[in-house]
């Protein structure tokens, strides 16, 4: 496996990490014992079939789900004992999430779903800071709409613009450039590539795109909830 390193180096951690879901006869194991470890600044690919685990594996890196089993850490912090405020506290502004299905809140407009997060986290720069957000992302424009007047692609790049606002050490993105046109696909993960450079976070992105994969570090492959695959891209033959 790749991915060993001293432990001030590494930004996640996670060792036989387990998920299984449903009871009885429909129990399922999800993740069959992950190891993994990812540097700070390392960008990481995760590719695999549908339904081979790459969502669920991102819940519980990011915190937003627990493991069955096995140990998870990020920036050193065992995510194991924390109850759910602490995980929460331990998460804010360190941990950025763009997921597939966006939520956004409804009864905010794109502005306000980027800067009121900021503005809980204490920041009195919170509008002006995400209005530049928004803006990066091509969306000026749309600032005082609501996210039922936003197309697919608009909520994408809002959900994009709230998760790099905080400037966040850690960055997960699940097919980030899924709902958006090549163009804008593009153009959005420049801003991804762009921030991780800037701030030297680390980028997890799960994609079904070879190219974007090859932008990235390292390249994970999944099936059937096992890692089949660690590869850098340094060392994968054109
Ligand atoms: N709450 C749940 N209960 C039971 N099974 C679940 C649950 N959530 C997900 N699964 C199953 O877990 C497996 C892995 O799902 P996951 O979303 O992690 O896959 P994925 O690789 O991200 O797929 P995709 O590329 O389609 O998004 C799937 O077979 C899915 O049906």
């Amino acid at each position: 496996m790749h991915g060993t390193f001293d432990a001030a180096d590494i930004a996640i951690r996670a060792r036989n990490v387990t998920l299984s879901l449903g009871t009885g006869e429909a129990r399922t194991e999800i993740l069959k014992g992950i190891d993994l470890d990812v540097a700070r600044g390392e960008s990481l690919a995760i590719l695999g079939p549908s339904g081979s685990g790459k969502s669920s594996l991102m819940a519980i890196l990011s915190g937003l789900e627990r493991a069955s089993g096995g140990e998870v850490s990020i920036g050193g912090i065992d995510y194991g004992p924390l109850d759910e405020d602490a995980l929460a506290r331990a998460r804010r502004g360190r941990v950025g999430i763009v997921l597939q299905s966006f939520h956004l809140l409804p009864t905010m407009t794109a502005l306000e779903n980027v800067a009121v997060p900021l503005e809980l986290d204490g920041r009195n720069d919170a509008f002006a800071r995400a209005e530049k957000e928004l803006e990066a992302v091509g969306l000026g424009h749309r600032l005082t709409h609501y996210p039922a007047q936003l197309s697919g692609g608009e909520q994408q790049r809002v959900a994009i613009a709230r998760a790099v606002a905080p400037g966040p050490d850690i960055l997960f993105a699940d097919e980030p450039t899924g709902n958006l046109d090549e163009k804008t696909g593009h153009a959005i993960i420049d801003i991804l590539f762009g921030r991780q450079k800037a701030n030297g976070a680390t980028l997890i992105i799960i994609t079904h795109d070879p190219t974007l994969a090859r932008r990235c570090d390292r390249i994970l492959h999944m099936l059937d909830g096992r890692v089949v695959s660690d590869q850098r891209t340094a060392d994968i033959r054109p």
